[in-house]
């Protein structure tokens, strides 16, 4: 299908979601240009599922808008979408080969050769019945079964989790084979920082249902440093955004947004790494449960 390269591939405009008293996400705003590789990062609870069940079309925010290659995303925009929630939901008493035809059956832009060798390299047995895969393979089919459908946009919740580290790298060869080959556009979720070092060109950083990053890695990265010095030449840093200040004895070390410059004097500077920015924002929003008033 066409992709006009000037509209986002996911534009999500001050998206509200509540879950009873329960505050999912609070006024989520950012975008995601064609072909990116987007990581988003969370904690537990951060509201990463939802936001992807919001942008899957699946969940109807109770506020703002989704929209998927300028459609509002719902019913018209699920073709163009592969979405893989976190429990890899697939028919348990359908065997592997009986879940790819029903794929093809199901869906218009289905690409039979493509299903066959993403399910042969990885090891899938077709004759073995869902309920019988360990969790890592139910997840590669998970994952088959959204890319056989030639997607535009590649939803994925956590779709590391249940992997072994040879698995994971194979998926991730996998995933930037289709970006490379397709221009698939992909939105991957994950806890762990680690997994998305390196494969992920964008990040959108969730905190407590809220946007804290969103952007170009690189950008994110260019706009913070890490100062380490003793404790009072950081604290004389206060007219700086100070994200995060750990110490450890006389010392300290602190992630600070900043434009660029840094002042002269006694502190050791460095640029972030992708795991320091993600990790400083994730340690400075603490764990405080979240609720809205009634
Ligand atoms: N169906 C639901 N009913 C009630 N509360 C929900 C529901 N789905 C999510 N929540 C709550 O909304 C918040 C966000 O949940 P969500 O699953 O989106 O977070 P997450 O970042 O994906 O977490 P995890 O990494 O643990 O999967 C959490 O507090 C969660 O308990």
């Amino acid at each position: 299908m066409f992709t006009d390269h000037t509209v986002p591939a996911l534009d999500v405009a001050d998206v509200t979601h509540h879950f009873g008293r329960q505050n999912a996400l609070d006024d989520c705003s950012f975008t995601v240009p064609p072909g990116a590789v987007t990581a988003l990062i969370g904690r537990n609870g951060a509201g990463k599922s939802t936001l992807l069940r919001a942008a899957s079309g699946l969940l109807r925010p109770e506020a703002g808008e989704v929209r998927v290659f300028g459609e509002t995303a719902g019913d018209d925009s699920l073709p163009r979408i592969g979405y893989v929630a976190q429990q890899a939901p697939l028919y348990p008493m359908l065997t592997v080969a009986q879940t790819l035809a029903l794929g093809a059956r199901l869906n218009p832009r289905w690409d039979a050769a493509r299903a066959r060798r993403l399910a042969d390299d990885a090891a899938l047995p077709h004759s073995a019945r869902v309920t019988t895969l360990a969790p890592g393979l139910r997840s590669r089919l998970a994952l088959v079964m959204a890319l056989a459908k030639r997607p535009d946009l590649l939803l994925l919740d956590e779709p590391l989790a249940p992997l072994d580290p040879v698995a994971r790298t194979e998926v991730l060869g996998t995933l930037m084979a289709d970006v490379a080959e397709r221009g698939t556009t992909v939105v991957l979720s994950s806890h762990v920082v680690a997994d998305v070092d390196g494969v992920c060109d964008h990040l959108v950083l969730l905190v407590d249902g809220r946007v804290r990053l969103a952007g170009e890695v690189e950008a994110e990265l260019a706009g913070h440093r890490i100062a380490v010095g003793t404790g009072s030449e950081i604290d004389a840093l206060d007219d700086r955004e100070i994200v995060e200040i750990r110490t450890a004895g006389r010392d300290a070390t602190a992630l600070i947004r900043t434009a660029g410059t840094v002042p002269a004097g006694g502190l050791a500077w460095h640029r972030p790494t992708l795991e320091e920015l993600l990790l400083g924002y994730l340690r400075a929003a603490g764990s405080a449960p979240r609720e809205v008033s009634a």
